[in-house]
């Protein structure tokens, strides 16, 4: 199997320029660039992401879901408050969330406390699912949580290994960046 993993492909997509001289204050700023480039590259699902929580004996856990809105106060992402992640986030409000666009050869990682939007907020996404999506799920059980960014990162490859790093850091108000070629 080692060998099979090995003969795999990787980072055979192709990267778009990127001008670390050009960089956005905001982080929001660039990844809403980066996902709209990626769909506009056929990227299915850019939305898609790894959400990563801690449990209560401080193990990790990790699951796909669905990016529901990203803006100034934080990333947003919806599930149930019964489910496993509803519990880690209840007892660890905090939580890293994994983006991968292979056709672009870029990923971004957000990491951050989490907290619960308002009811109206969880309701209003509920609301806005399919009708099948929706089924079986209590109202009360259906929570938008927000992570609010403490620190992005932006990773680009290249097919010389020359990747580029590009991260915020949130001091207080406002974002430190630093870029690397690693
Ligand atoms: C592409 C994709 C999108 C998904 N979107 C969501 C979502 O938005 N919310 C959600 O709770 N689960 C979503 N799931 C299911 C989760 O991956 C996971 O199975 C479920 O949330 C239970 O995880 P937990 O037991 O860690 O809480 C999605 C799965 C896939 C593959």
């Amino acid at each position: 199997m080692a060998q099979w993993l090995r003969a795999q492909g990787s980072l055979v997509g192709t990267a778009p320029p990127f001008d670390v001289a050009a960089l956005p204050d905001d982080p929001v700023e660039l990844f809403l660039a980066w996902i709209l480039h990626a769909a506009d590259a056929g990227v299915a699902e850019p939305h898609a992401a790894t959400l990563a929580t801690v449990d209560a004996a401080g193990r990790p856990d990790a699951r796909t879901l669905l990016l529901k809105d990203v803006g100034p106060i934080g990333w947003a992402v919806a599930g149930r408050r019964s489910s496993a992640k509803g519990a880690q986030l209840a007892a660890h409000p905090v939580a890293a969330l994994n983006f991968w666009w292979q056709p672009v050869v870029r990923s971004v990682r957000v990491r951050g406390p989490v907290s619960e939007a308002t009811r109206q907020e969880s309701a209003a996404d509920l609301a806005a699912r399919s009708a099948s999506a929706r089924a079986g799920i209590p109202p009360e059980d259906w929570v938008l949580w927000r992570i609010e960014p403490e620190h992005v990162e932006f990773w680009q490859g290249a097919p010389d290994r020359h990747h580029t790093r590009v991260i915020y850091e949130r001091t207080g108000g406002s974002w430190r960046r630093s870029h690397m070629t690693i």
